[in-house]
């Protein structure tokens, strides 16, 4: 059994809490600026230079009949509202071509320097290597940006901007639409009365007044339906595992468990995003234990559900109705059994699709590709660099950590009060003058907020977004005796006021934390609650807490290679011997459902937990 791992050493220390205006300086101009040709002359280090926006390489295309020589041109593929196009026009050639094939976008992508695109375009990398590196910025006239290849984007140099505000009202109010509609059976009804016939007694519908609503999301969308479903005298509940239950009560809406949410509702409506951990949430399993007649509304995403468990779920009378905005596949099949279903109502994917919404969102999206062509880094970036080489120099392993220190904290959490406090410790020998955490900051705020929301955090938007969900992030330096050569001993992330889905990662202090070191520039876990681990944060995770006995890395290991995955690194630390371990496991590939259970079922594994990094 490996011996568990040792912090190098930690002589004395001392607690500076850094002043609260740290947390709000503004970010120097230079930071903001993308240093283009720095990128071409490679001084940038290679994801940031990947996600500059590089000027044209490519031979000189044919300008578009009619394009100003001089001017940028910008492709809009699908239709967006007057005042954004006006925007652009005063600053590019515009060209409005709406339903190309792909073949067509593809024949045209060499002659333009932006792409504007709503939910309708696949930008797949087909299209950045069609364009012959003239593609700079392709703008998302929305949020979700499922149908754009963002790494195929970063490698090409292409800039990805999204608009992530202007469309929320808009989708809540759809919401409600379809909520309301499906529970008057108004598409069903319309549809009878329009073939002729009268049919009083077969459309009689359900009451929404004292019905239990539970929100699955509440985050910009969700929160706003909640406050319209509170208006037609709903009892609302929530369920979202990391949001702030201030920010519920303030609305008078009660944040539950999942299971609380399943159970009690009357009506369901998804307003998550979709990740991994989302995927297929509602599915045969979630179903069964729902009220029988519940009814649910998606305006989400398709694949927070499995359509076909909803098809059998309505078939055996569990689910009363459904309301469908959004769908797995899009358009789906003709013969879509869920879409043909008599209780279910569709749209197609229109919870944006209001006038002033797409007013709106084309503002917002013409004014953050303008800025972007013209080398500015706007806040709705999804894929910008955060800081050029210069500045990331000697920090670059120390980001690496902090996003995934981020991202391991925030998948420990089951439950609680949302996330509301989260606390970093630097621990180092520099004088807090000569360490700079803005960056470092930003990228746990990353790593905290993307695995779980809509939303992309870059340097200029991570304390606002941070402050936007109601997360307090302070940070405290120990100052370490020592060579300040090493900029950071260590980096610790704490969650207070929150359950953990893997209890041992809860600290004395009450908190899940998690601390990590780079090591020979490669970032390590080393702690975990207070189990002492060290493996190195590549590929994903699992961690175990057993009785400490002989046999337990055979038994687990094991396991892993019947069902051919491969371990990186594992490591163990333990209290004392004989008692409790923590044992920390890398893995190169993601096991399935049915090996984690296999590893749970070994009698000696108390707890586990699997994590993406
Ligand atoms: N139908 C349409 O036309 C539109 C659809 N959308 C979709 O609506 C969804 C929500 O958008 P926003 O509210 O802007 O995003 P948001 O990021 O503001 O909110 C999402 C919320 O889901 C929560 N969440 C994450 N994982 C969860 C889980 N496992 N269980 C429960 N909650 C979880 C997050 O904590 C967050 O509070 C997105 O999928 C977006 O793509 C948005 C606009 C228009
Ligand atoms: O903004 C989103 O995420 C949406 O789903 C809206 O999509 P749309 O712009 O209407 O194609």
């Amino acid at each position: 059994m490996a011996a568990p791992s040792q912090t190098t050493a930690t002589t004395t220390h001392h607690r500076v809490l850094l002043p609260s205006h740290h947390h709000h300086r503004a970010v120097p101009p230079s930071l903001l600026r993308l240093p283009l040709r720095a990128a071409r002359r490679g001084r940038l280090s290679a994801a940031a230079a990947a996600a500059a926006p590089a000027a044209s390489t490519a031979a000189p295309s044919e300008p578009a009949a009619g394009a100003v020589p001089g001017k940028p041109t910008v492709l809009v593929a699908e239709k967006l509202g007057a005042a954004g196009l006006e925007l652009l026009r005063g600053f590019a050639n515009v060209d409005c071509s709406y339903g190309l094939s792909p073949e067509e976008l593809r024949a045209k992508i060499p002659l333009c320097d932006a792409l504007i695109v709503r939910s309708g375009t696949k930008v797949g990398r087909d299209v950045f290597e069609a364009s012959g590196g003239r593609l700079r910025v392709v703008g998302r006239a929305g949020v979700g940006i499922d149908n754009v290849d963002l790494a195929a984007a970063t490698e090409h140099g292409c800039l990805v901007v999204n608009a992530p505000t202007a469309n929320t009202v808009a989708a809540a109010e759809h919401g409600i639409a379809l909520l309301t509609a499906m529970s008057r059976n108004i598409a069903q009804a319309d549809a009878s009365l329009k073939a002729g016939k009268w049919q009083r007694n077969k459309y009689v519908g359900v009451s929404l007044v004292g019905k239990t609503l539970a929100i699955l999301g509440f985050g910009k969308v969700g929160s706003e339906v909640a406050r319209r479903a509170k208006g037609l005298g709903m009892h609302v509940i929530a369920h979202d595992p990391y949001a702030s239950a201030d920010r519920a009560h303030a609305i008078g809406v009660e944040l539950v468990s999942m299971e609380d949410a399943l159970t009690t509702a009357d009506f369901i409506s998804l307003h998550m995003p979709l990740t991994p951990a989302t995927n297929k949430m509602l599915n045969d399993e979630t179903f069964a234990k729902m009220k029988k007649g519940v009814r649910i509304i998606n305006v989400a995403r398709g694949g927070v559900i499995d359509e076909d468990a909803l098809v059998r779920a309505l078939d055996s009378g569990i689910v009363a109705q459904a309301a469908l905005d959004v769908f797995t596949k899009e358009p789906p099949a003709p013969d879509s059994k869920l879409v043909l279903h008599e209780n279910v109502t569709v749209t197609p994917h229109l919870g944006a699709s209001t006038v002033e919404a797409q007013e709106g969102v084309a503002i917002e999206i013409a004014e953050a590709v303008i800025g972007a062509l013209k080398g500015e880094l706007a806040a709705s970036a999804v894929n910008a660099p955060m800081v050029p080489a210069e500045v990331l120099s000697e920090l670059a392993p120390y980001v690496v950590l902090a996003e995934k220190l981020g991202r391991l904290a925030v998948q420990l959490v089951a439950g609680g009060g949302g996330i509301k406090s989260v606390k970093v410790t630097y621990a180092s020998a520099r004088a807090p003058d000569d360490l700079d955490t803005r960056l470092l900051r930003a990228m746990i705020t990353k790593g905290l907020i993307e695995p779980i929301s809509s939303v992309f955090v870059n340097l200029v938007n991570a304390d606002f977004t941070a402050k936007q969900r109601g997360v307090r992030i302070t940070e405290e330096r120990i100052l370490l005796d020592g060579s300040p050569e090493t900029p950071i001993d260590y980096i610790q992330v704490h969650i207070a006021h929150v359950e953990s889905k893997f209890p041992s990662a809860i600290s004395e202090s009450g908190e899940i934390t998690v601390e990590g070191k780079v090591k020979d520039g490669i970032p390590h876990l080393t702690k975990v609650g207070s189990f002492q681990v060290d493996v190195s944060l590549e590929g994903s995770l699992i961690l175990c807490r057993q009785v400490d006995q002989p046999g337990m890395i055979g038994a687990v290991g094991s396991v892993l290679g019947e069902e051919n995955v491969n371990v990186s690194f594992m490591s163990v630390g333990r209290i004392a011997p004989r008692k409790h371990a923590v044992m920390a496991i890398g893995v190169d590939e993601e096991p399935k459902k049915s090996t984690l259970t296999k590893i749970g079922e070994i009698p000696a594994i108390e707890e586990f937990v699997f994590l993406k990094l």
